[in-house]
């Protein structure tokens, strides 16, 4: 479903997931780390903060799941939801089933806030960067006139063929996954069984956080990495270097499930952003600081900029 930006319930929606990611901590939270508290102090502990915002999504999810309910047809899936559904119809005399109506909700929901907060936040750093360094904007600009042209946008060629060429643009993206890092802390796992990893004993049950944020930081690995430098993205022949020590998406079997959604929507949306516009300071406002909001993710904190038509 494709919402009109202007519809109100997708601003509600976006408002919500920006709060939900603010309240809940990168090392999963004073109620995560004593669970109890959500019946001591419910409201100091912000539990009932986070389950009237996270409520109001499972209502939004719950009804989106209940319009598919009623207007299902099995010769036409049109998406997961409706294969769940199917799914949930055809294992409903197993046991143990793990397609019910609860996991369904949780699916959504994971998908709707780990696919949006993601990857809005990750544009919003890409326009702040381009705005404190004009000079990467103006060679990313230069690239793409040279190898796109001005008579078409990015992309437009169904091959894929300019994301070869505009190497870049693309190591510009990659720095900027490093240097903001916008999920610190990723997401916490736990240890399914007692496990000795590198001499440390990790006891089954215990929650393990992996900080992106010092792999991305590491003074000793990247020489410089305080410093915004696209370069280092790229090799002496020019094409562009991959790094193990850079994992903007976990690593694993429980990385990123969106991650080859994420690398084509950050391509296209800055990609196209920076064909047609130029980003320049508001006269209005100072120049933002790069400090954002913590958070499960860190996001930009709001910012004035001018965008001005290129042609
Ligand atoms: C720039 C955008 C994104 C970034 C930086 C990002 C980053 C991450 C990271 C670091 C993890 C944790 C991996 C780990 O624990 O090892 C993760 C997990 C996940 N992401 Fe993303 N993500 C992005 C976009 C998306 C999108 C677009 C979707 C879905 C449409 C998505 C869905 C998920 C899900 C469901 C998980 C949990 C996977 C699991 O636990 O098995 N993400 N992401």
């Amino acid at each position: 479903h494709r919402f009109d930006l202007d519809d109100q319930r997708l601003v509600d929606l976006l408002d919500i997931v920006h709060k939900c990611f603010r309240m809940i901590d990168p090392s999963g939270g004073l109620l995560n780390q004593m669970p109890p508290l959500r019946f001591i102090a419910p409201r100091h502990s912000g539990y009932t903060n986070l389950m009237t915002h996270l409520n109001r999504i499972w209502n939004f999810l719950r009804e989106t799941i209940d319009d598919h309910r009623k207007s299902f047809n099995a010769d036409n899936m049109r998406d997961l939801i409706d294969l769940f559904l199917r799914e949930m119809e055809t294992s409903k005399c197993q046991n143990n089933s793990s397609f019910e109506d609860l996991q369904l909700v949780s699916l959504c929901l994971d998908l709707f806030m780990a696919g949006s907060e993601t990857t809005s936040n990750t544009l919003g750093f890409a326009v702040l960067y381009m705005l404190l360094y004009p000079q990467v904007q103006r060679r990313v600009q230069d690239e793409l006139d040279r190898c796109v042209g001005t008579d078409r946008q990015p992309l437009s060629r169904t091959d894929a063929a300019d994301k070869q060429h505009l190497r870049y643009l693309e190591a510009v993206l990659m720095e900027i996954q490093r240097h903001a890092t916008i999920a610190p802390s990723g997401i916490p796992h736990k240890a399914l069984k007692n496990t000795v990893l590198m001499g440390h004993t990790i006891p089954k049950g215990t929650t393990v956080l992996v900080s992106m944020w010092s792999l991305h930081r590491d003074v000793q690995h990247w020489g410089d990495p305080e410093v915004f430098r696209p370069e280092r993205f790229i090799s002496g022949n020019g094409n562009i270097k991959q790094d193990d020590w850079f994992m903007p998406f976990g690593i694993g079997k429980r990385r990123c499930i969106g991650e080859t959604l994420a690398k084509a929507s950050l391509f296209l949306f800055f990609s196209t952003l920076l064909h047609n516009f130029s980003i320049l300071p508001s006269s209005e406002s100072p120049l933002p600081s790069l400090e954002g909001y913590d958070g499960v993710t860190l996001s930009p904190k709001p910012f004035s900029a001018k965008l001005i038509p290129r042609k």
